[in-house]
């Protein structure tokens, strides 16, 4: 049983088919890309996935159980957490209040108050949220308002509210656009080092470096479609991915 199973998911706006019949897989332990020139239905197919968007045909299985119809609190519950192209950042919030809105949304509010008390789920919360602070080297930073961080550390700061929610499968919107080299190179080795200690990932990007530097396994759609699903070095020489993409002037 894979991860994350993605069975003939097909979204369509009116006429448009943005997402068609579209099929693939995360394993554990993966580090998936997934690219195609603008508009090719990449962040649809993470909308789809993650319950942000209702699918129109087909079936999305994680752990093995079925979640299209599930929103998107209760995917993430489930053990899956994303980040957004557009970075969602509280800008007069805290670094820490910001992140802690991940720690408290994966810990299902009620119930876990009901069983350990509000006293030790606040503890808990705080004690995931320094967690994912500190892996992502914003620890230093907690108690700025998040207005304050570059845009490069903005970036970080979505991860760690990703991670605070202590995901199996973190799913990442275009990480690296708005960094310049020396910040994109430096966080192709912290997503690394993310899956390095066996953390599932599923990473859209438009740097094709990036991409083909540290995925395992790449996925490329175009207008929709699912064109190649291989390892970097294949698809890098398939002729229909270099038609689609690479041909075009991004
Ligand atoms: N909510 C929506 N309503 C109507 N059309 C939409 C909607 N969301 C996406 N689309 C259309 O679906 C197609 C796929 O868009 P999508 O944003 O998924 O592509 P993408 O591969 O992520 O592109 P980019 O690289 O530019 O972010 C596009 O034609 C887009 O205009």
């Amino acid at each position: 049983m894979s991860l994350l199973e993605i069975e003939n998911v097909t979204r369509r706006f009116g006429g448009l088919v943005a997402v068609d019949g579209v099929s693939t897989r995360v394993e554990t332990g993966e580090l998936v890309g997934l690219i195609g020139p603008n508009g090719a239905g990449k962040t649809t197919l993470f909308n789809l996935i993650s319950g942000f968007t209702p699918l129109s045909a087909g079936a999305v299985r994680f752990k093995g159980e079925p979640i299209q119809g599930l929103k998107p609190h209760r995917i993430a519950a489930r053990g899956m957490s994303r980040t957004f192209q557009n970075l969602r950042v509280f800008p007069n919030m805290s670094v820490f209040d910001n992140v802690s809105v991940g720690a408290v949304g994966a810990m299902g509010q009620s119930a876990f108050a009901a069983v350990f008390g509000r006293r030790s789920r606040a503890d808990a919360i705080s004690a995931r949220t320094w967690e994912a602070l500190e892996r992502v080297g914003l620890g230093g930073v907690a108690e700025d308002l998040a207005a304050n961080l570059s845009y490069g550390k903005r970036k970080y700061l979505e991860i760690a509210r990703a991670l605070a929610m202590k995901p199996e499968l973190l799913i990442l919107d275009e990480p690296a656009a708005g960094l310049n080299d020396s910040e994109t190179a430096d966080l192709a080795r912290f997503i690394r080092s993310l899956n390095g200690e066996g953390l599932s990932i599923m990473l859209v990007e438009h740097d094709m470096n990036l991409v083909m530097g540290i995925c395992s396994r790449v996925v490329v759609l175009a207008s929709g479609r699912k064109i190649a699903d291989a390892e970097p070095a294949v698809v890098r020489a398939d002729p229909a991915v270099l038609e689609a993409y690479l041909g075009v002037d991004e």
